[in-house]
């Protein structure tokens, strides 16, 4: 563990901070909202830092290989850094309400347990048991195609990336992008302003929207448009392990 590893803050008072209700009503209305300055640059650049010592890895993937775009990323083992078990164990708590009141708008069954703990056994015991948390790169000419992180039939409807380099100053280009599809209209695009360090939770796969006939879905995908300059990193949390 490397010190710049420990929170320099816990996580627990600097999430009460955030203004749940007014991140609720963006994520209702846009599938995503952002939590602005989650991390420090410090806590920023130490686990970047962490992107060279491959014994934290379970694996790595070339994305040109894949057809999944170009740059590269690596899925953490278990036990994972603290600050990344930290965040996952303390947003994950904050979401299950949200991510419940979709699931019965959406007419799912399924209800996510008020732990993060209980959730990973039931991930377990569906035998997904892969840490999912990540962490990606990105070089110039590189990008991330359209996608949603799935990993088995038993995810959780929300995720979170925090973006770990500054915009401007380590990297250009490398927006983060959103799309929605409508049934049966065209898709909106949507490229949310980051800065170092803000996370940004966003629907894994639909969220529902009020309808004249009651609610419908939007499916989401997310990616990131093609880096122009400089190295671009972020932290992936996912809240369901993998197949
Ligand atoms: O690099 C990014 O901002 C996208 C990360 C991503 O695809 C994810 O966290 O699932
Ligand atoms: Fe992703």
């Amino acid at each position: 563990m490397t010190p710049s590893m420990t929170p320099s803050t816990p996580p627990w008072p600097r999430l009460q901070r955030v203004d749940w209700p007014a991140l609720e009503q963006h994520l209702d209305e846009n599938g995503h909202a952002v939590i602005a300055g989650l991390l420090d640059t410090s806590e920023c650049a130490g686990l970047t830092a962490l992107y060279t010592e491959s014994d934290r890895f379970r694996s790595r993937v070339v994305m040109a290989r894949h057809g999944f775009g170009r740059g590269e990323y690596q899925y953490f083992a278990y036990p994972l850094p603290t600050l990344v078990d930290t965040l996952r164990r303390n947003l994950y708590p904050r979401l299950v309400p949200i991510a419940n009141r979709w699931q019965a708008r959406l007419g799912k069954e399924r209800r996510f347990p008020a732990e993060h703990s209980a959730y990973l056994a039931q991930c377990h015991d569906h035998g997904q048991c892969r840490p999912t948390p990540l962490l990606l790169r990105y070089r110039p000419g590189d990008y991330n195609c359209l996608h949603q992180d799935l990993y088995g039939d038993n995810w959780f409807p929300l995720q979170v990336a925090v973006l770990l380099s500054a915009p401007g100053k380590q990297f250009e280009g490398g927006e983060f992008v959103l799309t929605e599809q409508r049934p049966r209209r065209q898709s909106r695009a949507m490229v949310p302003p980051l800065r170092q360090g803000d996370a940004l939770v966003f629907a894994v796969n639909q969220r529902p929207v009020a309808g004249q006939r009651g609610d419908y879905r939007v499916t989401l995908r997310h990616g990131v448009s093609e880096l122009r300059r400089g190295e671009r990193y972020t932290l992936g949390l996912i809240f369901h392990d993998a197949a």
